[in-house]
This record gives structure tokens, C-alpha cells and sequence, in this order.
């Protein structure tokens, strides 16, 4: 059975700031491209590479990679809130088939997911991001130290080696990037009370969410009137990004160095290691074109936004 990919960015912000009029149509109009996309493919399956945002995985414990055996939705910014629809025998296999090939992987019976791994899902199924089985795979993309990107591609190449040959029609989504630095805080940077967050933050009050939430809107509306203190988009960084995943080499992938990203692509850049390993899974299935891409820096949303949608040749 075939397997096609959908790698796009996320943001929280979506619902709580307003771009100019014909940047939100644009950006519908790729939500929509990849809505009838998928429809077309029509998945039995999705594997759903994404990252967190100190809302399920914390550094008290924070795994570079993790496959999950049955997940939730967060429900931060009014995320999915509920069950997902995980098949935890196939997953069971995958994580199984994963440490033969040599990629030793976290497994969780009870992953907690946020708006980073659901958006896309939400986007697709207007809202429901339970409404197809699906295995959502962690990548860690915001606590240091980062993996380096080659094995990002190989554990995505391992998981697309897995599915080659199924009977299933798999979609593989990776969500998040491309240049952007909202303020997630960074654990060497942090005061004493945020580094308490990024340790034991689970399960904040609703007045603790809130604040965290409120903060984020704040610097997003700031940016756009150019006076918040982040770095800005890198339009140049996220084209030549969108060029490795059009170029089908995916060991061009391995050139993204953590220390570099940092310092010119934003402190959330590492987000598109969703992106390495969900073409990495493609590509281990066959040769693959693009068939759809948008691109814009949007600054309503911290975004260097990418929607690309890709089959097999
Ligand atoms: O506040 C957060 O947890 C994350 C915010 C954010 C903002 C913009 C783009 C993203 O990918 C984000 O996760
Ligand atoms: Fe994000």
C-alpha cells in the first residue's frame, strides 16, 4: 500500500491573533490544499511525528524520542482534549521493530500530547484529531541537549523501513518549525521559578495556564508591531529548508547543526526535525515529489509557516 506525507507548521496563535486579511486566506487555502489531499489519499493510518511545549514531557524525565501506546490531547490553547485513537498493538511492533534496527526508543502507555502534535490532525478533521487511528511519535525540540539530526533521519527512515511493505495506506505528518523562536523558556536562561516549570510543571491550574497562554499572545501581537524582544523569522533559513525536502537527499538533513539553528533560525527551529523524520520515513518507502508547498513568515503567529504535501513517485 502507498504512503504520503504531510510536514506543516504549527502555532498556538492561529485562533489568537489576527494577520492581515489575505494572509489568513492564504494560509486556509493551504489548510484546505492539505484537507483534500488527505481526503484523496484517504489514510488508514497516521504517524504523527511532533514535538511538546512543556506540556507532556518535562525535564524530569525528557526522552529524545518516545512512541506512544496510547496518548491524550492536552488541550492547551483549546487544543484536542480527550483520547486519541492510538492502535497500541501496531505501535507496540513498531517500538519492537525500532531496537532491532539499532534506534533504542522511549515508549509511553499514557502520552500526553499538546497543540505542537494535534494542530495538523485538527486541521485535517476539523477539529478531531481522534478521528483516525494514529501513532504519534515524540521528538524533542526544545531541551538541550538536541540529538543530532542524522539520527532523526534514522529513526524516521527506521520507522518508514516498518510501514514499506504494510497493508495499510500510512500518512506520515510531521508539524512544527520552521524558523521561529517563541518565548518556550530555556532552561540555562530560566529564573529560578521557570526552571520549577520546566521540571514539574505537569498539570498547571487553569489560572497558570492562562498566564503562560496570555504571555505567548502578548509577544506574538508585540512581534507583529515589531517590539517584542525574540528573534525575528528567517525567511532565508526556512527556503533553503524547504529546498533539502524538495531535493528528495535527505542526508542533506544532516548539515542542520542544533548550536547554528540556535543562533540564526530562532531557539524553536529544532521543531523541524518533524520535518527530517517524516520525509526520512517517506523517502526509506521510495523516491517521493512534492505535490504541494506554501511558504510565509508570519509574524501574528511566531512562524516561518510551511504546508507541504508529498507521495512516492
Ligand atoms: O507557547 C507555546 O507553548 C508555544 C508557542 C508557539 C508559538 C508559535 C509557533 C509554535 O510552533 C509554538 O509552539
Ligand atoms: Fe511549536
Amino acid at each position: 500500500m502507498p504512503q504520503a506525507l504531510v510536514c506543516m507548521s504549527h502555532s498556538p496563535l492561529l485562533e489568537h491573533t489576527d494577520p492581515p486579511a489575505d494572509v489568513k486566506a492564504a494560509v486556509e487555502e493551504s489548510f484546505e490544499a492539505v484537507r483534500k489531499f488527505v481526503k484523496d489519499f484517504d489514510p488508514d493510518l497516521v504517524i504523527n511525528f511532533g514535538p511538546d511545549h512543556y506540556n507532556g514531557f518535562f525535564q524530569d524525565l525528557m526522552p529524545p524520542f518516545c512512541i506512544a501506546y496510547n496518548a491524550h490531547g492536552t488541550g492547551d490553547y483549546d487544543s484536542f482534549d480527550g483520547e486519541l485513537n492510538v492502535p497500541t498493538e501496531i505501535a507496540e511492533e513498531l517500538a519492537k521493530f525500532l531496537v532491532t534496527q539499532d534506534l533504542d526508543v522511549a515508549i509511553s502507555r499514557k502520552m500526553e500530547v499538546d497543540h505542537g502534535a494535534v494542530q495538523p490532525m485538527e486541521v485535517i478533521y476539523h477539529g478531531d484529531a481522534a478521528a483516525k487511528p494514529m501513532i504519534p511519535v515524540f521528538i524533542n525540540s526544545v531541551a538541550q541537549p538536541f540529538t543530532k539530526v542524522s539520527r532523526v533521519r534514522k529513526l524516521g527512515a527506521g520507522i518508514g523501513e516498518f510501514f514499506k511493505n504494510s497493508d495499510k495506506k500510512v500518512l506520515f505528518i510531521g508539524s512544527g518549525g520552521l524558523s521561529h523562536d517563541p518565548p518556550v523558556p530555556r532552561f540555562n536562561e530560566a529564573t529560578d521559578e521557570q526552571k520549577k516549570f520546566l521540571v514539574e510543571g505537569r498539570k498547571p491550574t487553569p489560572e497558570a495556564r492562562a498566564a503562560r497562554q496570555q504571555r505567548t499572545i502578548d509577544t506574538a501581537k508585540a512581534f507583529a508591531r515589531g517590539e517584542a524582544d525574540i528573534m525575528d523569522l528567517n525567511p532565508e533559513w526556512d527556503l533553503a529548508f524547504l529546498d533539502m525536502c524538495r531535493s528528495g537527499d535527505v542526508e542533506r538533513f544532516d548539515s542542520l547543526v542544533a548550536e547554528e539553528m540556535d543562533a540564526v533560525a530562532g531557539h524553536s527551529s529544532h521543531e523541524v526535525r518533524t520535518w527530517v523524520a517524516a520525509y526520512s520515513a517517506l523517502r526509506a518507502c521510495g523516491e517521493y515529489e512534492i505535490t504541494y508547498e506554501f511558504y510565509k513568515p508570519i509574524k501574528e503567529y511566531i512562524a516561518g509557516f510551511g504546508v507541504t504535501t508529498a507521495v512516492l513517485k
